[in-house]
């Protein structure tokens, strides 16, 4: 869309993503500016980065108007952008400014288009070839005739500058100047096309058939584990590349890249640009540049990718589109899921939600035809969908302090006798989620947050889960000074590693779990080593249930189904569906069958027997209208208010007064439960207390809630966080 432009000395409103955070008014710079144009703008004392977000808003006395300083030499931020960092921060109640960080967080993005220079080799033989010099010029030779400056081609040689230097003097080396962010190589949607199944190709085909439409096109791509969903979706990637538009696929685990990226260069010949946390500043403005030219056709990234400058976007993937880590929890709450639906609606572009455990939402979406839904029932070639069955444990002998049954002890020697892989799932990182004193029966929790300690016997500390806070093993008890008589009560995955040893003291046991590895390369290293077969057993939390392959594993334990089924967590039914199917999904995805046993004191409950029976969308189904009966999500809308402070009284108080001036709330139907201490009350020191506000689908929730929490004027000290489509209630 063309931009609006404004002539000098004219009123132009400009966003910063500094405080205050608003939009404030400056005089257009000589030369003018256009909307969407990042400019630079004095503030204060200072000059800070801005947008040009719309004309002025008149706010300022003309007197006082200062002037926009000058317009970057970057490309302007789309008005496809623009509207949808506005219609995300008013969806979730985020001042716009901090909209903005998101979207321009990597360093450097605005410095003009910087040269540097690069040398290449010429040719030509230098007139004395000594063996430093043929070093560097096998470096090159090498890499291809990539170029690179003196100083990197010196290290890459382990040779002094001097003799880069010298091989420029003789003409062996030409030095030239390159611009520092360069395009990505392009991927080719003809390089490796896969020969699809029936299932496979029909629902490429429609996905296909969408990105001819140019519009907003939303999917639930509905697979079963190990169907090839992957595979379908790349094939609409492909088209979105042939058409040269931009793709983004959007993952919830940084771990999963690693395998994506190959696949990606198997099919397209080439990697596609990366954006995650474990991604080099430097690369990420590379990317972010390229996003914003068209230097780069597919992204794949964590959810924050969400937030690129996308020249042409034509399709979002949001591959295990259920995954609750798609929610950020802290800073700007928003959910990714949702926001990727949401930033396609607005680009007018394709957006496929792929799962094969959709969450309630999605699975609701698609039923009443607001997205379309394409099924892959069967997996791909011979691979069958694992048998599942319960282990009751009411009719098991264990042992204290033990937790793997006999009848999953025998089906693990069987599977590792067989030359197969067997994992056991767990989700509970550390070796025991609580420690006791046996002389007084204290509990050792964090001196900060209102939880247990966590043992970590590797580490040999304990560690609070809410706050990351650690300390060493104590000898004695903390609270009656009893030396000697601490106990770890409970399991977690480093205790069933411990247990699995003792079973099993020839196989190679190896533990899954994110805090056991230092780095995202780490974790990707392990991977790739299980999947090569580099172990008998695989002890995991959830990580493992994520879209992982490991052709040799056929059996998969679950030590504890009932986990998740305690909680009061309006989705404890779904999420344990959901983790249970995926997590068995891991079994049998290659020729050998799959079979997944849970361990379980209540075979009969409802959860466990539909995971059981696999009849998915009856399950969907009751699960749906129960959530209808109550008014619940996706049937009515839910959002959290969480209150913080160091005082408990003065949190609760101002809890108590918002429930009493809920005049706003009234007058659109919705209604307001709380002020409670929330199940964690206290993190990081911080006393905590909730409120949940319930509407109506329908009702216009959001200004109803700034309304109502704009009539507080809190104390410095308090902080209040409004989640809105809370996904935990913590
Ligand atoms: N048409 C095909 N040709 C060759 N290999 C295929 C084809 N379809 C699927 N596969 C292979 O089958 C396996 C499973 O496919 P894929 O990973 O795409 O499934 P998925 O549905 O995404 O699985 P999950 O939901 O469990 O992550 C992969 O190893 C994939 O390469
Ligand atoms: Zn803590």
């Amino acid at each position: 869309m063309s931009g609006e432009t404004f002539p000098p000395g004219v009123r132009v409103g400009v966003l910063t993503s500094e405080p205050p955070g608003m939009v404030l008014d400056y005089r257009a710079p000589e030369g003018g500016c256009a909307l969407g144009d990042f400019v630079e703008v004095p503030l204060g004392p200072r000059r800070v980065a801005g947008v040009v977000w719309g004309p002025g808003e008149g706010r300022i006395d003309p007197a006082r108007l200062r002037a926009v300083a000058r317009v970057l030499d970057v490309p302007p931020m789309r008005e496809e952008l623009r509207a949808f960092l506005s219609r995300a921060a008013d969806y979730t109640l985020t001042p716009p400014a901090l909209m903005l960080r998101l979207a321009t967080r990597a360093p450097g993005l605005l410095d003009p288009p910087a040269m540097r220079r690069l040398v290449h080799a010429t040719g030509t033989a230098p007139d004395r070839m000594t063996t430093a010099r043929a070093r560097v010029l096998e470096v090159l030779a090498d890499h291809g005739g990539a170029g690179f400056t003196a100083a990197e081609l010196a290290g890459l040689a382990g040779v002094g500058a001097t003799v880069v230097k010298g091989l420029i003097a003789q003409g062996a080396l030409l030095e030239s100047e390159a611009p520092r962010d360069t395009a990505l190589p392009r991927l080719d949607p003809a390089h490796a096309v896969p020969v699809l199944t029936e299932g496979q190709a029909a629902a490429a085909a429609a996905l296909r058939e969408d990105m001819t439409a140019d519009a907003f096109r939303p999917t639930l791509l509905k697979g079963v584990t190990g169907s090839g969903k992957t595979e379908v979706y790349l094939e609409a990637v492909a088209e979105c590349l042939a058409r040269g538009r931009q793709a983004l696929v959007l993952l919830p685990e940084i771990a999963l890249t690693a395998e994506f990226l190959v696949r990606v260069e198997a099919r397209f010949g080439a990697r596609p640009g990366e954006w995650h946390s474990g991604v080099t500043q430097t690369e990420r403005r590379r990317l972010w540049k390229m996003a914003a030219t068209g230097g780069v056709g597919l992204v794949v990234g964590a959810r924050s990718a969400l937030f690129l400058p996308f020249r042409d976007l034509g399709l979002i993937v949001v591959d295990e589109e259920h995954d609750t880590s798609y929610k950020q929890e802290d800073g700007v709450l928003y959910n990714a899921r949702d926001m990727a639906v949401l930033r396609a609606s607005i680009a007018g572009c394709a957006v496929v939600l792929a799962s094969a455990t959709p969450s309630l939402e999605t699975w609701v979406n698609a039923a009443t035809g607001r997205y379309a839904r394409l099924d892959l029932p069967a997996r791909f070639g011979t691979a069958e969908l694992p048998q599942m069955r319960a282990i009751d444990l009411r009719a098991e002998r264990l042992a204290a302090d033990r937790w793997i049954s006999p009848t999953l002890q025998q089906a693990v020697t069987a599977r590792i006798a067989a030359g197969e892989q067997a994992l056991l799932f767990l989700n509970r990182r550390g070796y025991a989620p609580v420690t006791i004193c046996r002389a007084c029966g204290h509990q050792i929790g964090c001196d900060d947050c209102d939880a247990r300690l966590v043992e970590h016997r590797f580490q040999r500390r304990l560690v609070c889960h809410q706050c990351g806070a650690s300390k060493p093993l104590p000898d004695a008890c903390p609270a009656c000074g009893v030396e000697g008589r601490l106990a770890a009560v409970g399991p977690g995955v480093e205790r069933m590693a411990e247990e699995a040893a003792s079973l099993w003291s020839e196989a190679r046991i190896r533990i899954l779990s994110s805090d056991l590895f230092a780095s995202a390369r780490a974790l990707k290293a392990e991977i790739a080593l299980i999947a090569e077969g580099g172990a008998d057993i695989i002890i995991g939390t959830q990580i493992v249930a994520k879209g992982h392959n490991f052709p040799l594993l056929t059996l998969v334990g679950v030590i504890d189904a009932d986990l998740g089924l305690q909680g009061s967590d309006l989705r404890a039914a779904e999420r344990t569906f959901q983790l249970m199917r995926q997590v068995s999904g891991r079994a049998g995805r290659a020729e050998r069958p799959g079979l997944a046993l849970l361990q379980t004191h209540q075979p009969d409950h409802p959860v466990i027997r539909a995971i059981l029976g696999g009849e998915e969308d009856a399950f969907w189904r009751a699960e749906a209208d129960a959530r209808r009966a109550a008014g619940m999500p996706p049937f009515g809308r839910l959002a959290g208010i969480i209150l913080s402070g160091p005082d408990l009284p003065a949190v609760f108080e101002a809890g108590a007064e918002l429930a009493r001036r809920d005049g706003p709330l009234r007058a659109i139907g919705a209604q307001v439960w709380g002020p409670a201490p929330a199940p964690i009350a206290r993190i990081r020191g911080r006393h905590r207390v909730r409120l949940l506000v319930k509407a109506d689908r329908t009702a216009p929730l959001q200004p109803a809630l700034a309304a109502w929490a704009g009539q507080l004027r809190l104390p410095a000290t308090l902080r209040l966080a409004i989640d809105i489509d809370p996904q935990s209630f913590l």
